[in-house]
């Protein structure tokens, strides 16, 4: 059986994606690197679960220019930190579900703290419920090259793994390879919904 290629992956991780309605309207944008200097990203303004391989544009890591001239994702430069910062980076998804949208601004602190679920070894390199996961939240900005250094800031100073919230917004996950991250934002989405229905549930 053949393999299929990454861009291929991708734009099938963007249907799924579309189906479980985790990128509404035109939410959402999605990215696999290409190799060290280039990643190919969705184009803006595009509903993400009906995208085809020609929906992605060539951008340049380093600078978060387009190749092309084609407009990509109004969040690349979130993409490109994240190719920049983890060279072991293959695939970024970024989704705006319900969870991740209330959860978000739910949570006042600075990090939305995971404990006690089964389902934390979803994520690579968690081995037991015991520990304490930490997705920091921030605050959601529309200045995409201010919240990229921001987060670049943060992660020369804590461990930053899996992915992070924006405050409102969404979640922003990735992974070494396509699946990889589809079982982190797959995780993750579900551990945010065990999350909001403990917190309701408690609250009651
Ligand atoms: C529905 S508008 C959402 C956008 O502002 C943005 O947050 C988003 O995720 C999609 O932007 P896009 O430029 O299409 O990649
Ligand atoms: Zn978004």
């Amino acid at each position: 059986m053949s393999q299929s290629l990454p861009l291929d992956q991708l734009v099938a991780a963007c249907h799924w994606i579309g189906a479980k309605g985790w990128a509404p309207a035109t939410g959402g944008n999605m990215s696999v690197r290409r190799d060290e200097h280039v990643c190919l990203l969705s184009e803006s303004g595009k509903d993400k679960g009906t995208l085809t391989r020609d929906d992605f544009i060539e951008v340049d890591i380093a600078t978060s220019q387009s190749l092309s001239g084609r407009k990509p994702s109004a969040e690349t430069g979130l993409h490109t930190m994240i190719y920049r910062l983890f060279p072991e980076a293959g695939a970024v998804l970024h989704t705006h579900t319900v969870n991740s949208t209330v959860l978000s601004r739910v949570e006042q602190g600075a990090a939305l703290l995971l404990h006690g679920y089964e389902m934390q070894k979803s994520l690579s390199g968690q081995h037991t419920h015991l520990d304490t996961l930490a997705i920091p939240v921030f605050d959601n900005s529309q200045d995409i090259a201010a919240l990229a250094s921001e987060i670049e800031d943060y992660a020369g100073r804590f461990p930053l793994r899996y992915g992070f919230l924006l405050r409102g917004h969404g979640l922003t996950c990735w992974g070494r390879d396509v699946s990889e991250a589809r079982r982190h934002l797959e995780g993750l989405e579900f551990l945010f919904e065990c999350e909001r229905q403990r917190r309701l549930l408690e609250k009651a």
